[in-house]
Parts: structure tokens; C-alpha cells; sequence
């Protein structure tokens, strides 16, 4: 039986090991605190971040990161983007020789605008054929709830995918493969950024033609920055670009366009931030993806105002100005 051990016992985390368990893997979870992982091998339920939904008897949560590695074929990580450094520090020596890395985080670091899988290769020391990336339109409960979607898993080693594949395809959830790492996870954070933005237009009372525009011209602004990074075109069109983007810009169960919705309500940033329980990745990540724009010298007008709202003092009105730029030829 494949061994997995997921780091990070929150919703997607959680959702995830459903999958993997389902798939016929054998999971433990870590989580850091031991009530929760108690009650977790009690009563297999994850009762605070995904209630009602039943998990796989076979699902063990610990809060010992040694005792989740042990033989783990797969280390799957699934804690906030900006915290995986430091977690990643301590748990990289317990890891086995062989074990492939799966990042679930739609993150770029703060301050290096490194994605996750060049975090996991700078400390993990590992190659990046034995580096993956799961992302897809995949809202945690959903997926919790067995609702039909499919994903991607991007590894530079097509093997190294397909044996992911294999580990997580379940008769609900269904995994293609692609080796364009950059691309899937630029997809993944990005739309993060544009749901804030989504989010505040709807706050703001704006209708469909405006959220279809910014949807519309944010996929834009990513595939552009990830041209410049060397990703693959086509997985923009993909489950990992606009399918993603889709589903994170429309759905109420999204943290990211939730937390904009808020702000675009007239609350200010730091009530909705303390008032967030979980993370919304793109108000931290706003920041990153504009220093890779600044990097590769490319235009990304939805970030720049994002950033500027939630970072800049400036109010959500300001984001109706992009509307409002000099006519030019659609690209
Ligand atoms: N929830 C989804 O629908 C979903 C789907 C796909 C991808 N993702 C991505 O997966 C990642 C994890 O998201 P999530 O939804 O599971 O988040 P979450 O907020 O539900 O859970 C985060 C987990 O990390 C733990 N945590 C918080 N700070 C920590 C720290 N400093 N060290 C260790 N653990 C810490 C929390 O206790 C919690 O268990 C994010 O990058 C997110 O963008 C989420
Ligand atoms: O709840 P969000 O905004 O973090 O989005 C969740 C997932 O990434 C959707 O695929």
C-alpha cells in the first residue's frame, strides 16, 4: 500500500487525505494540535474545517512530524504558503531518501517571490523531478463531499506524475497530468489575486459583464507573466488556469473572493483580516506576484491595483479605474 503523509490538517489538507485514502493510499496527517488530531482518531471528523463530512476510518492524525514521514512515498504539503519554510526547515530531515514532495499551496513567498516548489528544492535539497504540484478548481468542501472535479498533478518527471496520478485518482477526483510545473502553480496563486479583485467588484455592487472582465483580463495578466517564466500556454486554458480562476471567482465558498467581497463592502482590511480564520493566500501573495511582474518586466494592472488596496491604503473604488485606461488592441 502507497504511504502518504500530509502536512497540515486544515481544509484542503484534510479534503485531500480523503482522496489519497480513498484511492487506496494509507494516510497520516499532521496537524499541530493534538486536541484536534484526537478528535480527528476519535470521531473522524475534521469538525473545524470540514463539519458533517465523514472521513476514512483508515485516516491517522498525529502531531508527531516524524511519526507522518515514517516510510511516507509521498510527503504531501498543505500549511499557509509564507509558513512553508520554517515548517519545511524542521521536517526535511525526517523525510525518506526517496520521497516525493507535493505542494497543495497556492502561494508565492513573501519577500524571495519564490513558488513552492522552489522553496521545497532550496530546503528540502531535493531535484525537481522529485518536486509536484496538485492544482485545480478544488474547493476543499466539494471535494470533501465527493462532488465530481479533476485536477492537475504537474511534475517535471512525467513518471513521477503519473505515479501521483495513480495515488490520487478516485472515482470523483481526477487527476491529469503535465510537466508544466510553473505554469499550474502561477495559475494556482494568481487567481487568488484576482478573486480579491472579483470579490470586490461584487462588494461594490457590480454586476457580470464587470467580473467576467477582470476574470477575463486576469487570466490574461497571468499567462502573460507566465510567458515571460517559460510556462506552457496552454495550461492557462487548463484546469489549473481559467478552471481554477473560474471556480475560485464565482464560488461563495472561497476565501480569497470572499475576503475582497468584504473590503469591496466597505470593512476595513485589518478587521477582515483578523476577522479571517483562514487564510485567504492572495492578500499576502498580491505582493510576491507583482515583484515576479516587476522581475520579468511585465504588465499585470489587476495586481498592481490589488496590492494598492490591500497594502497601499487605497480605497476599492480605485480598481474601477482599470476600466477606464487608454483603448488598446486585446492581447
Ligand atoms: N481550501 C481549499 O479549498 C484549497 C484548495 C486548493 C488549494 N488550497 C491551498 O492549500 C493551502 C492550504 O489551504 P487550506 O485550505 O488547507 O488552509 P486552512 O486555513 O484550512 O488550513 C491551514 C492549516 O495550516 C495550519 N497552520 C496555520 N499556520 C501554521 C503554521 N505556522 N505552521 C503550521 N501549520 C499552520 C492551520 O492550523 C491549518 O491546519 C493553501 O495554500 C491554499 O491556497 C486550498
Ligand atoms: O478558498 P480559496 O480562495 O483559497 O480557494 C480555494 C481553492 O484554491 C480553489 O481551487
Amino acid at each position: 500500500m502507497t504511504r502518504c503523509a500530509v502536512f497540515g490538517m486544515g481544509s484542503w489538507g484534510t479534503a485531500f487525505s480523503v482522496v489519497l485514502a480513498e484511492a487506496g493510499c494509507d494516510v497520516v496527517m499532521w496537524g499541530r494540535r493534538p486536541e484536534q488530531a484526537d478528535a480527528i482518531n476519535a470521531r473522524h471528523e475534521n469538525e473545524e474545517y470540514l463539519p458533517g463530512i465523514a472521513l476514512p476510518v483508515g485516516i491517522e492524525a498525529t502531531t508527531d512530524p516524524a511519526k507522518a514521514a515514517e516510510g511516507a512515498e509521498f510527503v504531501v504539503l498543505a500549511v499557509p504558503s509564507q509558513t512553508l519554510r520554517g515548517n519545511l526547515t524542521a521536517w526535511a530531515p525526517m523525510l525518506s531518501d526517496d520521497a516525493i514532495l507535493v505542494s497543495l499551496m497556492k502561494g508565492v513567498e513573501l519577500g524571495t517571490a519564490n513558488r513552492m516548489s522552489e522553496v521545497i528544492r532550496e530546503v528540502a535539497g531535493v531535484p525537481e523531478g522529485r518536486i509536484a504540484v496538485v492544482s485545480g478548481p478544488n474547493l476543499a468542501m466539494e471535494i470533501a463531499q465527493r462532488q465530481p472535479a479533476a485536477s492537475v498533478v504537474a511534475c517535471t518527471d512525467e513518471e513521477v506524475a503519473r505515479r501521483l496520478q495513480e495515488a490520487c485518482h478516485t472515482s470523483y477526483f481526477r487527476p491529469y497530468t503535465n510537466t508544466d510545473v510553473v505554469g499550474c502553480e502561477l495559475g494556482g496563486a494568481v487567481k487568488n489575486v484576482i478573486a480579491l479583485a472579483v470579490g470586490m467588484a461584487d462588494g461594490m455592487g457590480m454586476g457580470d459583464n464587470t467580473k467576467a472582465t477582470l476574470i477575463t483580463r486576469g487570466l490574461a495578466e497571468t499567462a502573460r507573466l507566465g510567458a515571460a517564466m517559460g510556462a506552457d500556454a496552454h495550461t492557462f486554458a487548463g484546469l489549473a488556469g481559467l478552471g481554477d480562476l473560474v471556480a475560485t471567482c464565482t464560488s461563495p465558498l472561497s476565501r480569497n473572493r470572499t475576503f475582497g467581497e468584504k473590503i469591496g463592502r466597505g470593512t476595513p482590511i485589518e478587521e477582515a483580516v483578523r476577522d479571517s480564520r483562514q487564510i485567504a493566500e492572495g492578500f499576502k501573495s498580491c505582493e510576491s506576484v507583482q515583484m515576479l511582474a516587476r522581475r520579468y518586466g511585465v504588465e499585470m494592472p489587476i495586481t498592481d491595483v490589488v496590492v494598492s488596496i490591500m497594502h497601499g491604503g487605497k480605497p476599492p473604488t480605485v480598481g474601477m479605474a482599470l476600466l477606464s485606461r487608454s483603448a488598446k488592441p486585446e492581447r
